[in-house]
């Protein structure tokens, strides 16, 4: 007769009949059957999980920044920061995803991209509400939404709100700073604009940190995120110059002429502005 020797596992769980499994938890029979690649070329699975796994972390990076605007309207800064830490490492985990897609060539990429029609990016709803939360709205991009009721009203609703930026100048002006009243009652809908009293807010900030320690804080988790996005626009730029060169985009832009534009975006001008002042 053999006899099974005890090991680390012994004690291991092996039933799930009837009890809450892995999968069952993380919902895998949803998120793993839901690659449909149209192509018969092998390399679009790298596209489509590429893809949806950035969607994913783009679903955490909304979660959190949620988050971070609701404890800023209640002045609860401290755990803004942590979350704001977390959105700027999953902007940084993005940035690298890029050398995964960049082993797809172009002749590889050519025999997928017929088949993807109309459809690019451009029409990302949770990119384009992580673009409006942090504060780079676009009411004309809303257009794209029109046909998918849900997906609009949750853009719309951020659309119309301030944004994680405004919140953080809502924020100077309670702390006695003086910010023109103009900006404290904007249409916020409208596209960034700097403002010359935000300027002199946050440079009163970091002439004097000690004296204003949270916001100066705050200023530098905004200045780490927007850098690392900065960061993936520009792997976003190179990654699509090397696999489809100056061809028009599928979503109806120009492709790389447009993406370089986005390069010029700054989300928090007067942050970066007031460097030359100090
Ligand atoms: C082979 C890979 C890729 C190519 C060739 C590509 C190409 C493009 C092009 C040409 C555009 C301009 C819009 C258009 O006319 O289509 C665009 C936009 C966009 N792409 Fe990609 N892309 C690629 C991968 C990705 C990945 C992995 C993501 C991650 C989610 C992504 C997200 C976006 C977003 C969010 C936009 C809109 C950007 C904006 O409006 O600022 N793309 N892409
Ligand atoms: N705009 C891309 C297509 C594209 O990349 C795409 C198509 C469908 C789903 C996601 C995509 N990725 C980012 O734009 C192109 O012009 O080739």
């Amino acid at each position: 007769m053999t006899t099974t020797k005890p090991t680390d596992w012994h004690d291991a769980k092996l039933d799930f009949s009837k009890d809450m499994s892995y999968g069952d938890y993380l919902g895998l029979g949803q998120i793993l059957s839901a690659q449909h690649p149209l192509s018969p070329n092998h390399n679009e699975m790298l596209f489509i999980i590429q893809h949806q796994t950035s969607e994913l972390w783009i679903k955490l990076m909304l979660h959190e920044l949620h988050a971070v605007r609701q404890q800023m309207r209640t002045g609860d800064l401290p755990p803004a920061f942590k979350m704001l830490s977390r959105v700027a490492r999953i902007m940084d985990q993005l940035v690298h995803a890029w050398d995964v897609l960049a082993t797809m060539t172009p002749p590889e990429y050519t025999a997928i991209r017929p088949y993807l029609g109309q459809s690019s990016g451009f029409q990302s709803y949770q990119y384009r509400e992580l673009e409006f939360i942090l504060g780079n709205k676009n009411a004309t991009l809303m257009q794209v939404h029109l046909s998918a009721p849900e997906n609009y009203a949750k853009l719309d609703a951020v659309l119309t709100t301030p944004s994680i930026y405004d919140e953080a100048i809502l924020l100077m002006a309670r702390s006695g700073l003086t910010i023109e009243a103009n900006r404290l009652q904007q249409d916020w809908t409208l596209p960034m604009q700097s403002n010359a009293s935000v300027q002199a807010a946050w440079t009163q900030v970091y002439k004097a940190p000690e004296q204003h320690w949270a916001l100066y804080e705050l200023a530098e988790k905004l200045v780490d995120l927007e850098t690392s996005f900065r960061t993936w626009r520009f792997r976003h730029v190179t990654t699509v110059e090397r696999i489809i060169g100056f061809k028009t985009g599928t979503g109806g832009t120009a492709g790389v002429s447009y993406l370089r534009k986005m390069l010029d975006v700054v989300l928090f001008p007067e942050l970066f502005a007031l460097r030359t002042e100090l």
